[in-house]
């Protein structure tokens, strides 16, 4: 069934699992993770960034976030699993709008560059709007480094406790991203991979909400050995183990955003089956090791974040 993503959240914070959130760009990978969601019997939330509305629409964000909301909603309601259909990192207010508008189960305000009270107002007035159309919202306060919010943020810039109890209170958000370490992409740490685990336990503490971990992938070596044995060079990648991931969960993380995994075992998966046969050009046949290896990734983060049978 089609769901609001509120609904699996609420139910993953009272039972202290997580959920994973896949990103998604087009059909290919929307199959793969559903195949997996499915035989694992999870919840399932499907997320979309701006740049994947405005590729999947040819530059017309209303028709490609129209696009995303026929293909996975027809879907969803005709499966027994919950799904959800998540606008991520929120940016641009008519994006948010043709999202809200097409029919997303849930949006991202992703305003955490901007100074706290901008951060603040800007969050409300998105909460107020996305409410009176029956959809939840996420927020963020903190910066990830790398490329965030289109805005190149040098430093982590970790969450501050009192500020995500006011926040949180004031602007009536469903689910909070705190800033607590972690960066998008493949080269999320130099040395080990250190989270705040006490800020994320104080945040969870004074705000009670369904928490959501962004840059989140473990950069899988598996799937990385397999693309560079093919000719990738993904030197130096480093992202967040499982065991680290199992920690987020314990002190209340609900929603983990997974994107760079999967664009990496797909592309270990293509690389593959490519250099061993030189004769298929059917695209349902010689993407099929590269959807595998993408399901295989989201049936072994389902097992890692618990939320297998949870349906
Ligand atoms: O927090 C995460 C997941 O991060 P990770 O998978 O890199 O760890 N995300 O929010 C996914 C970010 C997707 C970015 O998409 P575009 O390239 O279209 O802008
Ligand atoms: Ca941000
Ligand atoms: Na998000
Ligand atoms: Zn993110």
């Amino acid at each position: 069934a089609y769901v609001d993503t509120k609904d699996i959240l609420d139910k993953a914070s009272e039972g202290y699992y997580g959920v994973a959130a896949f990103n998604i760009n087009n059909m290919e990978f929307f199959h793969a993770i559903l195949e997996g969601a499915l035989e694992k019997k999870s919840p399932l939330i499907i997320e979309t960034s701006e740049g994947a509305i405005k590729y999947a629409g040819m530059n017309d964000p209303y028709r490609g976030a129209r696009f995303f909301v026929n293909m996975i909603k027809d879907m969803a309601n005709t499966v027994d699993i919950p799904i959800a259909l998540h606008l991520d990192h929120g940016n641009n207010f008519d994006i948010i709008m043709a999202a809200i508008k097409a029919g997303y189960s849930s949006v991202m305000i992703d305003a955490s560059h901007e100074v706290f009270e901008e951060n603040m107002r800007i969050t409300k007035d998105i909460v107020r709007i996305a409410h009176a159309a029956g959809v939840s919202v996420e927020a963020e306060l903190g910066q990830l480094s790398g490329i965030e919010d289109n805005v190149e943020a040098a430093e982590n810039v970790l969450v501050n406790v009192d500020e995500a109890k006011e926040f949180c209170e004031t602007t009536e958000v469903d689910f909070f991203a705190p800033a607590i370490g972690t960066s998008h992409g493949a080269f999320k740490f130099k040395g080990e991979a250190k989270l705040d685990y006490d800020r994320l336990k104080k945040v969870k503490e004074v705000t009670g909400k369904p928490l959501v971990l962004h840059g989140a992938s473990s950069v899988v070596q598996e799937y990385v050995k397999i693309a560079e044995e093919y000719g990738a060079d993904f030197g130096g990648s480093k992202g967040v183990p499982a065991d680290v991931l199992k920690q987020t969960v314990e002190y209340g993380i609900n929603k983990v955003n997974t994107d760079t995994d999967l664009r990496i075992a797909y592309v270990a998966g293509l690389r593959e089956f490519l250099a061993h046969d030189a004769k298929q050009f059917d695209p349902r046949k010689y993407q099929r090791k590269a959807m595998d290896y993408v399901k295989k990734v989201v049936m072994e983060r389902i097992d890692i974040l618990g939320s297998a049978n949870k349906i």
